[in-house]
């Protein structure tokens, strides 16, 4: 029998996130902008597979067969696009094993617990530091405990510097900016990234006086950077914390292992 591919596609805020694989082998990952108006149209405009394939993978070719695409989203206009993808399956929120969710709890949010879970047992807490960057922790019993949503590194310099009429928007620094800073720039730097470690700080600390042993993994777009800070500045924590950066594509693994497909 021939072995199965297929796509996970996570649709994030900022971004499109991608995953290919083989069985429940995660071959290579990536991440794309937004597709432009003109492709989301011309795959609105698609009537069967083989249209699809003639307009948007291969023009010229017929008899193409498209892999499955496993999806989830947290971005509800984006996802309509790709309803019209013959061969897609959506994945939501009651497909996923956890007790005691909420209706509105992000897919993604779920998705990565349920990886992380899986990957290094439970309980577990969740770092995601995309857009929003978003805590999400599960006890021995695989509940849902709660978790926090603020807004993500680079929303913050963006938010400030829309938002005020004297400040710019800030590049995010590579390395930590010195804390007490002397001008504008640097003073931005150093509000969002002392504070926001802090607040990681806080709220990794007090997970671990609930679960002392439980795994806290980090995820997500700023995931490196916020390693780089926290080596240098709370190293005993960055070297207590585990650093995936396919978490969510791990849960939709999960997922796609429990189909049985
Ligand atoms: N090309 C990029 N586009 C957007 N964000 C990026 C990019 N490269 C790095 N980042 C960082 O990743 C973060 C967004 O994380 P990501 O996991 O991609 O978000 P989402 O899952 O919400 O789409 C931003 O705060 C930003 O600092
Ligand atoms: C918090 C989020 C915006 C994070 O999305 P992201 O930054 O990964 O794009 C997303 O998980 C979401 O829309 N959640 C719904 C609200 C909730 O989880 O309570
Ligand atoms: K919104």
């Amino acid at each position: 029998m021939s072995k199965s591919h297929w796509l996970a596609l996570m649709i994030g805020n900022s971004r499109l996130h991608w995953a290919w694989f083989i069985e429940e082998v995660l071959q290579f990952a990536w991440d794309t902008e937004y597709l432009p108006v003109s492709v989301v149209q011309n795959l609105a405009s698609c009537q069967n597979i083989t249209d699809f394939s003639r307009k948007i993978l291969a023009p010229g070719a017929i008899n193409i067969t498209l892999p499955p695409i496993y999806l989830a989203s947290v971005v509800p206009q984006a996802t309509i696009i790709w309803q019209t993808y013959p061969n897609l399956h959506e994945i939501t929120l009651d497909q996923v094993p956890l007790q005691g969710v909420y209706p509105t709890l992000g897919i993604d949010r779920a998705l990565a617990l349920w990886g992380a879970g899986a990957t290094w047992g439970f309980p577990a807490l969740v770092i995601d530091a995309g857009t929003a960057l978003t805590f999400t922790g599960a006890n021995s019993d695989r509940t849902l405990v709660g978790g926090a949503i603020l807004p993500g590194v680079r929303l913050q310099f963006q938010s400030l510097g829309e938002r005020t009429a004297a400040l710019p928007v800030v590049s995010t620094p590579k390395s930590l900016p010195p804390r007490w800073a002397l001008n504008t720039p640097e003073s931005i730097q150093s509000g969002v990234i002392y504070t926001l470690m802090a607040g990681i700080k806080d709220f990794v600390c007090d997970w671990w006086q609930a679960f002392p042993r439980s795994c806290v993994a980090i995820t997500g777009g700023d995931r490196a950077l916020l390693l780089n800070y926290f080596q240098a500045q709370y190293p005993d924590i960055a070297a207590k914390l585990t650093s995936e950066p396919h978490l969510i594509f791990q849960g939709i693994r999960c997922y796609w292992v429990s189909r049985g497909e």
